[in-house]
């Protein structure tokens, strides 16, 4: 779903002149040419919508003009709560009045009002699928070369195994192939790394640089290609003649030929771009492969890369018959199933399952049997808790900012994770939420600030970015305590950040499967871990789609999200002054979510390229996969919304008729 935003864009819900100093709202004086025209068009679509919920029952009641009344006497605007004949009190700062003056009027009823009702979430009694993380068999219990285990616990300071690595590593050091399957964050990698570096130092002539690859390592991320290379690289420590390489798109090829042609023993690449060096490198060759190991076998499959798999296990049969092939997934899914049949000979398969299905109702004794249920169910993280909100569309942006407030800024230090479902939407989002909440924040009075700004600290990562900031940007978000990276599922799977605290997933993801690996960059390897999954009134059976897969959610309110704007007095409306707040008032709640919305919307309207720029943010054109999960998953608010950021464009009759097909 890639469509909603809760971020309308329609002229009602602007500012009145008068509370306006910046630069950027000057065109209220002085507007563009043309402008005018569509925002009363919006305006007119805006208040039929608004009394009546949704387009299909329009009538039109154009009896008020709020423009006009706004401009004249913004407080009328505030259904029955603000009296024009009581205007603010004075303040004892010039700062303070200053800062009322700058407050944006608020006009609740926009918000809060024609939402469609939130359905209740009924759970079943779902057991989850658990694992235990941890064994209490220490690595020294494997046959393994002394100094690989002097580097396991003194480099990379690990003393016992996990479940996975202890049913893996044996299997893998006789030889076999495995197709392995466990819950995200428990310690793959080195499940299959620790038997693949004890094989390959032990062979019995020396490997040599320019022998070439022994091993090729394929991963579904340009991430995770340097997140294992750096695991397997530490793993080498004592044995320096095997060299590890990364080979990945954002890379000059130049250098990447240049150092294939030097010599790269254990290859490590995304497929893409090594199906890129097979046609065009002519140094590269896979004479002495006898690994082959691919990481994420489910996300290379789901990125498209199954062609380019294809591609990659021709070359390596055409040169050598004979490897040890390890398939590794957290989640096991058809694709998996059928790429294990063509890579994989006579595998051990490994799953690392405790629980079993907990029939404990009718509904979902009716679901399949036992096996079948194995099969469908996730395991997930013991400690990690998972949640659901669900949200109007319309309040969808602002309750995603109080969250990150609540957390991140009132809160102790917190690490969070944002999923969006495209690039555009991590822009979009991102320079939205860094210039109302952090911008003005930067202008507040330091005594507002409960902590210091550093812990809203706002990173964004996706595929469309440059590899150097995407590597720069990884980096920075792997090493810092607090901070929120908003992200596109480019960072769902197999990254490694440790001391997240909270995953959010703004637009529910496209399968169970990428919920599961969404949440699992959290609570990994035994730590606690928190997950806020953010669904539409018409989204809320999804928690049953999740329950039908042995996830268990646990339902938050979203009154109880918004009322971490309490804490916030930037977002104090104008009617309470210098009023102490008290509590969580939910009228006041209210109305500081209004003054939040509609500083993004003031953010947005302040300009052409603005609005631009959120338009481009809040399409889904030219991606097809997602067009389709959006067809099934969003609901009509959402559309509804959307067409009222195009006004006039093929894109709207686009929403439209997808609105009406909703219908
Ligand atoms: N035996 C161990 N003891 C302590 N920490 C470990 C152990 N094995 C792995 N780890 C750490 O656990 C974290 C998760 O490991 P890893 O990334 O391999 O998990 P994963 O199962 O591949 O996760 P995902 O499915 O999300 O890719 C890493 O930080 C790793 O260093």
């Amino acid at each position: 779903m890639e469509a909603d935003e809760g971020l309308i864009l329609n002229v009602s819900s602007l500012p009145s002149p008068e509370s306006h100093h910046s630069a950027g709202h000057k065109r209220f004086r002085k507007p563009l040419p043309g402008k005018d025209k569509w925002q009363s068009k919006a305006l007119k679509r805006k208040l039929q919508w608004a009394d009546e919920g949704t387009p299909s029952k329009q009538k039109p009641k154009l009896s008020v003009s709020p423009i006009k009344k706004c401009t004249k006497k913004a407080d009328i605007c505030m259904k029955g709560n603000l009296s024009s004949k009581s205007p603010p009190k004075k303040h004892s700062t010039d700062r303070h009045n200053e800062s009322l003056r700058s407050r944006p009027f608020i006009k609740t009823s926009c918000l809060f009002k024609n939402n469609p009702k939130i359905p209740e979430i009924h759970r079943g009694g779902v057991k989850q699928v658990q694992e235990k993380v941890f064994t209490s068999d220490s690595f020294s219990q494997l046959d393994l070369h002394p100094h690989l285990i002097s580097t396991i616990t003194t480099v990379l300071k690990m003393s016992s195994m996990t479940s996975v690595q202890k049913q893996t590593i044996p299997v893998l050091l006789k030889g076999k192939d495995a197709l392995v399957r466990s819950q995200t964050g428990s310690g793959k990698t080195l499940a299959y790394g620790i038997p693949l570096v004890q094989s390959l130092q032990g062979m019995k002539s020396k490997i040599q640089r320019s022998d070439g690859p022994y091993a090729l390592i394929l991963v579904p991320t340009r991430e995770l290609a340097l997140q294992s290379f750096d695991t397997v690289q530490k793993l080498l420590k004592p044995f320096t003649w095997i060299v590890p390489g990364v080979l990945m798109g954002g890379e000059k090829r130049k250098s990447e030929k240049a150092r294939l042609r030097k010599g790269i023993n254990i290859l490590i690449s995304t497929p893409g771009r090594l199906v890129d060096h097979i046609k065009s490198t002519k140094c590269i060759h896979f004479r002495r492969i006898q690994w082959l190991i691919m990481d994420e076998a489910d996300r290379i499959l789901d990125m498209g890369f199954e062609k380019d798999v294809t591609v990659i296990l021709n070359a390596l049969n055409a040169e050598s018959e004979r490897r040890q092939n390890v398939l590794l997934s957290a989640t096991l899914t058809e694709g998996v199933t059928r790429l294990a049949d063509i890579s994989l000979h006579d595998p051990v398969s490994i799953a690392i399952v405790e629980e079993t299905w907990d029939r404990t109702t009718p509904e979902q004794e009716a679901i399949g049997s036992p096996a079948r249920m194995e099969e469908d169910g996730f395991a997930i993280p013991e400690k990690l808790k998972q949640h659901v909100v669900v949200v109007p569309s319309k309040l969808r942006l602002v309750t995603l900012a109080a969250f990150i407030l609540g957390k991140c800024k009132f809160e102790k230090l917190h690490k969070m994770i944002v999923f969006f479902s495209s690039c555009e939407q991590v822009e979009f989002h991102y320079k939205l939420l860094l210039k109302v909440l952090l911008g003005s924040q930067e202008a507040e009075a330091p005594e507002h600030l409960p902590l210091p700004s550093s812990h809203l600290k706002f990173l964004r990562l996706h595929g469309n970015m440059e590899q150097e900031e995407r590597t720069a940007v990884f980096q920075e978000f792997l090493q810092c305590r607090t901070g929120i990276l908003l992200c596109t599922d480019v960072a769902a799977r197999g990254l490694d950040l440790p001391q997240v605290t909270w995953i959010v997933q703004y637009n529910a993801p496209a399968s169970p499967a990428e919920y599961v690996h969404r949440i699992g960059r959290t609570a990994r390897i035994g730590c606690h871990g928190n997950s806020l999954l953010v669904l539409t009134p018409s989204e809320a059976e999804y928690v049953n789609s999740l329950a039908s897969h042995k996830i268990n959610v646990s339902e938050m309110k979203m009154e109880d999200i918004l009322s971490s704007l309490m804490k916030d007095d930037r977002f104090k409306g104008r009617r309470w002054g210098n009023k102490k707040s008290r509590g969580t008032n939910p009228q006041e709640v209210r109305e500081r979510a209004t003054v939040l919305q509609t500083e993004f919307e003031n953010y947005v309207h302040s300009g052409e390229g603005t609005v631009q720029w959120a338009k481009k943010g809040l399409t889904f054109a030219g991606k097809p996969k997602a067009n389709a999960a959006l067809l099934k998953s969003c609901d009509l608010n959402t559309l509804v919304g959307w067409t009222q950021v195009y006004p006039r464009s093929r894109e709207r009759k686009d929403m439209e008729n997808l609105a009406t097909r909703k219908c």
